[in-house]
């Protein structure tokens, strides 16, 4: 299985809008990035299926990891991974719907007794943020960097760091313990695919 380690991208429907979708997260998977979260808050489910589809094709030829945010009944269409929220659903629910081998992760603020309750329920990962300002969710709870040394000195699982993450900030959170940096407006928020492309591989080198 794809270790999970490295850069962590998440699409956005707005930056990735006219047609920027699959050449972008091409051009990510190109720079490195192992993980990519499909995150489209549409209710659209042909548009979705047809996109998710596109995207499982493009990160099985990089060796990627897609994971499905929000949506279990699209994961098991498509037998890929998912990512639930607090109010997402039952994560060991899903875990017995999707089996033992897809990548399941769950948010987990900046509280460690959330990361209990996934670790529990079977997550492959947790998740805390955010720890920056955030152009894409600024109203997420936020969480202090001192999270992760308590969380990577805790839980054997990989922890993901989310929330304004940038080229700048990032070498801060894997320091302190974060296994995969989740990126979104750092990384897709740019005028190229190259562009897109040249961050990637900037993020992905912080892991070597
Ligand atoms: C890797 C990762 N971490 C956290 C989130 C946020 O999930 P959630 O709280 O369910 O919020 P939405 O993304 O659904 O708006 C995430 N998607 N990915
Ligand atoms: C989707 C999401 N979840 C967060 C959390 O803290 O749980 S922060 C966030 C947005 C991440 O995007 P950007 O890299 O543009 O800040
Ligand atoms: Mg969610």
């Amino acid at each position: 299985m794809n270790t999970l380690r490295g850069l962590y991208a998440i699409t956005d429907s707005q930056l990735l809008e006219g047609g920027k979708l699959l050449p972008y997260v091409e051009a990510a998977l190109q720079g490195g990035a192992r993980l990519l979260q499909y995150r489209d808050k549409s209710t659209d489910a042909a548009r979705r299926f047809d996109e998710a589809s596109a995207l499982a094709e493009l990160c099985a030829r990089h060796g990627a990891t897609l994971i499905i945010n929000d949506d279990l009944e699209l994961a098991a269409r498509l037998g890929v991974g998912l990512h639930l929220g607090q109010g997402d659903g039952s994560l060991s629910a899903a875990r017995q719907r999707l089996g033992d081998d897809p990548v399941i992760g769950a948010t987990c603020h900046a509280q460690l007794e959330l990361a209990e309750r996934a670790v529990a329920e079977g997550a492959s990962y947790i998740a805390f943020g955010r720890f920056f300002n955030s152009n894409t969710k600024p109203g997420a709870p936020a969480a202090t960097p001192e999270l992760l040394d308590q969380a990577a000195m805790r839980f054997a699982l990989p922890v993901v760091a989310i929330g304004g993450v940038t080229l700048d900030n990032a070498p801060g959170l894997i320091a302190r313990g974060a296994s995969l940096v989740a990126v979104i407006h750092a990384l897709f928020g740019a005028d190229s695919a190259a562009e897109v492309e040249r961050r990637a591989r900037a993020f992905s080198a912080l892991f070597t």
